[in-house]
């Protein structure tokens, strides 16, 4: 019998409860319910590559994973999971407000010995854990929620966290909006397998063109102007670039990849023509689709 329950869509996302990517997802979740009507499940996942491997081995539809942020650049693991793997796609970028709060039991600041935190968390808040905690020892974790749990035993321990957070495990805040800009957003993005089907969030509206198109390369040869060919096709035909960024290919020193997004649809004709044109220049070439963007309140972490 074929049934008319609408399927759930399994969404994998960095764990555990109370991150910033879950947060995201719970908006992604509630745009999903609201436009298209359908069914989700949150999976929470203890690394960010293994919220990608999860959706690239099929035990979760999608999944969301945090690409850059406005103070601290790239999300290295990312772009390094991302080159390794193939058939993903993006569907949507979504721009999430960042305002990171210290979460402690401690009475007061001079007491902190120690502050846990994601590694971009940390960064984030470089000047003001210089000016407050001078002393302490920041020690990275998987997530910015990965510590919360030991708080409770650990009374000279802070973690730097989500105000959510703090509510959701029942914790103080010993001092808000500590990141060194107010201006703190990071971009995440919604991944699928490119076999896929993921629900329109834009169903009944004129918001169906795509604004930007992802793409990442390597480089046949190691000389001079190698990159410059690549580059060209996009100036030739009026294509403007929002992001280059280069990793390591880990192949050998100073040898790099190249990740790129392009204000542009993949679908236009400049874009076919350019992808085309690119596939000249470069070694191995990765599209991971065209996509919108959307903004989330602040009122959201
Ligand atoms: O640790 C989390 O809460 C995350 O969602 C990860 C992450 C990141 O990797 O950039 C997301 C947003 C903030 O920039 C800090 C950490």
């Amino acid at each position: 019998m074929i049934s008319d329950e609408p399927k759930t869509l399994h969404i994998a996302h960095l764990g555990p409860l109370g991150t910033y990517a879950e947060a995201v997802a719970i908006n992604y979740t509630n745009f999903l319910k609201e436009k298209a009507e359908v069914k989700t499940q949150l999976c929470p996942y203890p690394s960010i590559a293994e919220t990608l491997y999860a959706v690239d081995s099929k035990e979760t539809d999608l999944a969301v994973i945090p690409v850059e942020n406005s103070i601290e650049g790239s999300v290295r693991v990312t772009m390094d999971t991302l080159w390794q793997l193939d058939d993903l796609q993006i569907n949507l970028a979504l721009v999430m407000p960042i305002c990171h709060a210290l979460v402690s039991n401690a009475k007061s600041l001079e007491t902190i010995e120690k502050v846990y935190s994601h590694p971009q968390a940390l960064a984030q808040c470089q000047k003001w854990l210089n000016a407050f905690l001078p002393n302490a020892q920041l020690i990275p974790t998987k997530s910015t929620t990965e510590a919360l749990g030991i708080l409770d035993q650990e009374s000279t321990t802070a973690t730097i966290s989500s105000k959510r957070a703090a509510q959701i495990y029942n914790l103080p805040i010993l001092a808000s909006s500590i990141n060194d800009s107010p201006e703190n957003y990071t971009r995440f993005w919604i991944i699928s397998r490119v076999d896929v089907d993921v629900p329109d969030i834009y169903p009944h509206s004129s918001v169906a063109k795509s604004t930007h198109t992802s793409l990442a390369f390597s480089l046949p040869a190691n000389i001079p102007g190698a990159l410059v060919k690549p580059l060209e096709v996009f100036s030739q035909l009026g294509i403007n670039l929002s992001r280059i960024e280069s990793r390591p290919t880990k192949r050998s020193l100073g040898e790099y990849l190249f990740f790129i997004d392009l204000e542009a649809d993949d679908s236009q004709s400049e874009i076919q023509l350019a992808l085309t044109e690119l596939s000249k220049h470069t070694e191995i070439l990765k599209v991971f689709g065209s996509y919108n963007v959307l903004q989330i309140s602040k009122s959201s972490n």
